[in-house]
């Protein structure tokens, strides 16, 4: 398994361009299965998880070409036919998302066998939600064996669905089986987030007619088929956010381009209350952060447009160093703070107290150390930490990273970071090469 090694003290110069969001990336890929027509995804990230489920989609009958294009990679995807709709566990338990192929399945040809999803241990994730969303629809659903079978034989129908509380996977899912459903469906207490509305507009852009996307009200009124598109997938928010942090923790003075500064809006408000230098242009973002030490600033996560939880891991990295205690408040997911221990191993001084909170003492310095990375984002926060850590951090299981961060390495080594892959079981001593 790759691991990641970094010598850190070194500050970034230089521009990161902001790849494609694999969390709308992956939306778009399960929304294709519904239309007959080709879907062409542009500005699309390759990440472990595009490809995973990519590999998924040829399963279904989907037939997938990748190119270059104006707006950078681009992927089709056409399945004329669904020749199976079965998803196995296999694939499924890799990852969260590709749960999220059962309602357009079950639009599309009435009934879909699909694995219980697997994704970031990061707490329970019950799939309940979804299948309530579904089951409003009209689907009829049985579970054993760990799979989920659903049939809806005269199709899905529209319906007034309220979510308990919010959930992204869940409005996402019954959005794309919505679109096909005789009549009209409308969802309260839906996610705003941005993927969303980049997922609705692809959907009306294929002949779906959907309304209020971006808000807690989405109005969908079914169509008997949808066409083919070509589609932009929106800036990827979190990894815009991640190599933000990375500057300010570093130091020295990057560009984000190819991003949209109003998704990050509350992580740059942080960022400046911490002591960042930081100016927006139409498409670009500026970090600057001169020697002084950043101040401790608190905060909590919450649904958008509130502080992101992907984001929450790689902002504690940087409070390490702050001046003061700062408190971060984990209200999405109950085991969100597995990266505790490891920035512990390079010298962080954090206490978890009951009920998603940890307190950070900021430290003077952080002292490299072999860490494990435990999810995605922790990943991401580990690699932030050790780009400040005296002397050389190793990142172990860096396949967590390599399902969200698009040429992590490259993007910043490009801006003068010393960090470098060590390619599957390279022994440690070889590492000082
Ligand atoms: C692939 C993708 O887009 N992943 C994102 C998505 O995950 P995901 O869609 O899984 O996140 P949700 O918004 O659904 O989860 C929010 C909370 O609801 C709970 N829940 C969810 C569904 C359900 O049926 N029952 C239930 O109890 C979850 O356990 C969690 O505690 O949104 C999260 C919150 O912004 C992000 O951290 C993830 O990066
Ligand atoms: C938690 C994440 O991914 P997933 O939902 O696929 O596990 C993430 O993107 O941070």
């Amino acid at each position: 398994m790759d691991r990641i090694a970094l010598e850190g003290g070194t500050p970034l110069h230089g521009d990161i361009p902001v790849s494609g969001a694999k969390n709308s990336a992956i939306k778009l890929m399960a929304a294709s299965l519904l239309t007959s027509e080709p879907v062409r995804l542009t500005n699309m990230p390759r990440l472990a998880d595009t490809r995973l489920l990519g590999r998924l989609l040829q399963r279904f009958g989907t037939q997938i070409t990748e190119s270059i294009g104006d707006d950078g990679q681009e992927t089709l995807l056409h399945t004329p036919e669904i020749t199976s709709a079965f998803a196995p566990y296999d694939l499924v338990r890799q990852m969260r998302a590709s749960f999220n192929v059962l309602g357009p399945l079950l639009a599309r040809t009435g009934h879909a066998k699909v694995s219980l999803p697997g994704g970031c241990t990061i707490g329970a994730r019950p799939v309940d939600l979804h299948l309530k969303a579904l089951e409003a629809l009209g689907a009829h659903i049985d579970m054993h064996e760990g799979y989920v079978f659903a049939q809806a034989p005269r199709g899905l129908k529209g319906a007034e669905i309220e979510f308990p509380f919010v959930s992204v996977g869940a409005t996402e899912h019954a959005l794309m089986a919505a679109t096909l459903a005789h009549g009209t469906t409308v969802f309260h207490n839906a996610a705003c987030e941005p993927e969303i509305v980049d997922l609705a507009e692809c959907l009306n852009a294929m002949g779906a007619k959907v309304s209020g996307a971006g808000t807690p009200t989405i109005t969908v009124e079914g169509v008997a088929s949808l066409k083919g598109t070509d589609w932009s997938v929106i800036c990827d928010r979190i990894e815009a956010g991640t190599y933000a942090l990375a500057a300010a923790m570093a130091g020295g003075e990057v560009r984000l381009t190819k991003v949209r500064p109003e998704l990050i809006g509350i992580l740059l408000d942080k960022m400046r209350q911490a002591g960042c230098e930081i100016t927006t242009g139409d498409n670009t973002v500026t970090i600057k952060r001169g020697p002084g030490r950043l101040k401790a600033v608190d905060i909590t996560t919450e649904v958008y447009p509130g502080f992101a939880t992907d984001l929450q891991a790689q902002f504690m990295a940087l409070m390490t160093l702050a001046d003061g205690e700062s408190t971060v408040r984990e209200t999405i997911f109950e085991n969100r703070f597995m990266h505790v221990p490891e920035l512990s191993r390079l010298g962080a001084s954090i206490s978890v107290q009951h009920g998603g909170e940890a307190k950070v003492t900021g430290v003077d310095e952080l002292r490299g150390a072999q860490v494990m990375a435990t999810d995605l984002r922790a990943s991401a926060c580990l690699i932030i930490a050790g780009l400040a850590a005296k002397g050389e951090t190793i990142v172990n299981r860096v396949y967590h990273l390599d399902r969200g961060f698009e040429n992590l390495e490259g993007k910043l080594s490009a801006c003068g970071a010393k960090i470098r892959r060590l390619k599957g079981d390279t022994p440690i001593e070889e590492i000082d090469e």
